[in-house]
């Protein structure tokens, strides 16, 4: 794009910013309800609404209390939440089979999503790190996390949650190969329309550590995860991440973090225009609601600005712990 302009006073860039109408009249972007995926964290029990402390306004549900407020959101205008699962020590094995049981609390809620509200759109999260012993997103072997094994596992993992009615699946483990491979998986078993929303450029960030605590995995994780998230120093690595997702047969494409890593989203919509999603992430969600929280910045601005950014960046979508939230400050707006 090449802007053209005549020179001052001919051109006054001001004129277009005079009032809220001719604001609307020219605004380049917008969010909608449309465009928000909403992370919930479901866990074992019955009546279960359990606040997490360094998430504030986000609760951990038993699956009854989930459908509820799931249902709530519906009504908000909510089209797409995503599954993850809080455990606990008990759920967590050094074979990660509690991964793929059918039973398990991640499963009963999409089932049960699906069996109140088919028309919601349920998102999973496949990665073993909420299973594993040792907190990592794959299979540990003399401190080394191995790959094909992993790939193993969560093939099976995805197939579990497509049983249970799961519409997209989301690997956010970081692993080779792995997209390919629950590609095929699906295709095999009768799940051709099951979408993946591949965590494709996911970096290795401290602004997980508020979701680490909401799904119980802090204290479990040994070491970091440098071997397979991505280095926050790199951009074109991301590009090949998501040209080998997609090649593998991913529907959608997932930048994450987000805020700090818009660049990443815009050379991401631009090289590929994939339908490409960023999540903005525990981290930035606690700094947002903490620093509100405190007086210290207009919360419901920040929250919008904040969100807005990546649909200027080239985002079709974000998920965000603040859909709700936005979805009742939109309906106050209209
Ligand atoms: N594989 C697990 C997973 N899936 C989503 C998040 C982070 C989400 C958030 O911080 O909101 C993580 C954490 C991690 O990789 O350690």
């Amino acid at each position: 794009m090449q802007p053209v302009h005549a020179p001052f006073p001919a051109t006054r860039l001001r004129r277009t910013r005079a009032n809220a109408g001719i604001r609307a009249l020219v605004r380049e972007n917008d969010l909608q309800l449309g465009d928000l995926i909403w992370p919930v964290f479901v866990r074992e029990g019955d009546g279960v609404e359990e606040p997490i402390p360094s998430m504030p306004g986000v609760m951990r549900r038993s699956v009854d209390t989930l459908v509820a407020a799931v249902r709530e959101a519906a009504e908000l205008g909510i089209g797409t939440v995503c599954v993850f699962p809080y455990t606990g020590p008990e759920d967590r094995t050094e074979d990660c089979a509690r991964a793929w049981d059918p039973q398990n609390a991640t499963n009963r809620a999409i089932a049960a999503i699906k069996e109140a509200m088919p028309q919601m759109v349920v998102m999973t999260d496949v990665a073993l790190d909420t299973y594993n012993i040792n907190g990592h997103d794959g299979f540990v072997e003399d401190g080394i996390i191995v790959n094909d094994r992993t790939v193993e596992a969560l093939v099976k993992m995805a197939l579990a949650q497509a049983d249970a009615g799961a519409d997209i699946i989301g690997p956010s483990d970081m692993m080779d190969g792995r997209i390919g491979a629950i590609r095929d998986a699906l295709e095999q078993a009768g799940h051709h329309d099951v979408m993946i929303l591949s965590y494709a450029a996911k970096y290795a960030s401290a602004f997980y550590g508020p979701f680490r605590d909401a799904v119980g995995a802090s204290s479990a994780l040994t070491g970091d995860k440098k071997t397979y998230q991505m280095d926050p120093a790199n951009s074109d690595e991301a590009l090949r991440l998501v040209a080998r997702d997609l090649s593998e047969g991913a529907d959608m494409v997932m930048v994450k973090p987000g805020m700090p890593y818009l660049d990443i989203c815009r050379r991401v919509k631009d090289a590929f225009g994939a339908p490409t999603f960023a999540y903005q992430v525990s981290g930035e969600y606690s700094m947002i609601r903490g620093a509100a929280d405190q007086g210290w910045i207009d919360g419901e601005r920040a929250m919008m600005e904040s969100l807005l950014a990546f649909k200027r960046a080239g985002c079709d979508g974000v998920l965000t712990y603040f859909a709700p939230d936005v979805a009742r400050l939109l309906a106050k707006s209209a």
